[in-house]
């Protein structure tokens, strides 16, 4: 069931090694087919050298249940799915606990957009969760990280697809994409930019975020129907 969605998940999870963004085990990458109503998720805990496309996993992501594999899936099943319930143009969703977007967790702080390189991709400030309560934590942990995310989103008016990513407090990023590799792609561009922002709030801590205009130009010029950015299909 699900085998070219497994092949694709199963590609974009090699991804966060290739790309620097894991250490051992610590990320996984998801993709859904909504008219089916399931996920395809990475195994938990299983080494990505020695992973295959069959390995990934099948849930139904009305149930949590898994349906199809060999493997328990990811712990972070249940935050996935409370991602992909929350914003129906999402097709894939990646955590990882890469080093500078982690350090910004453990911080607790948004990642503010400073500059380009952030505004190509990120239409604002990359949000920082509240903490969990004790209640959450002890309770459906991974379902309530989900439903924290999706709060942080609400509460500040910001359109899941316009920032597709999130810093979870003292926990680490989650990003999200039309499909499961460019949510990657997202996961390593959020990485460069906490690193950047991290240097650049160094040289000084007095920054404030990057002008509106500027952060709209480069934003919109690769998004919408205004975008210009690449190619147009011939
Ligand atoms: O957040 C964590 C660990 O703190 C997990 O996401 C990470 O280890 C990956 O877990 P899985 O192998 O996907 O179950």
């Amino acid at each position: 069931m699900l085998e070219n969605l497994k092949k694709v998940v199963f590609e974009a999870n090699l991804m966060l090694p290739k790309y620097h963004m894991v250490t051992f085990t610590w990320g996984n990458v998801s993709g859904i087919d909504r008219e089916k109503g399931l996920m395809v998720i990475k195994p938990s805990g299983v080494e990505y050298d020695t992973m295959k496309a069959e390995d990934m996993v099948v849930v139904d992501i009305n149930t949590g249940k898994v349906v199809e594999g060999d493997y328990n899936p990811s712990s972070d099943t249940d935050t996935h799915i409370k991602i992909y319930q929350a914003c129906p143009e999402i097709g894939g969703v990646v955590h990882t606990h890469s080093r500078y977007a982690t350090s910004w967790a453990q911080a607790r702080r948004d990642i503010p957009a400073l500059g380009t390189t952030h505004a190509d991709d990120f239409y604002g400030g990359i949000p920082c969760t509240r903490a969990m309560t004790p209640e959450e934590i002890h309770g459906s942990y991974e379902a309530e990280t989900g439903n924290v995310i999706v709060e942080t989103f609400k509460e500040r008016g910001i359109k899941m697809m316009d920032v597709p990513g999130v810093i979870v407090y003292s926990h680490g990023p989650f990003t999200w994409e039309k499909d499961p590799i460019a949510a990657v792609k997202k996961a390593v561009v959020l990485e460069e930019v906490a690193f950047m922002a991290y240097h650049a709030m160094t040289i000084d801590p007095s920054l404030t975020p990057m002008q509106q205009e500027l952060l709209d130009k480069h934003y919109l010029r690769k998004h919408g129907a205004n975008a210009y950015y690449g190619q147009k299909k011939k």
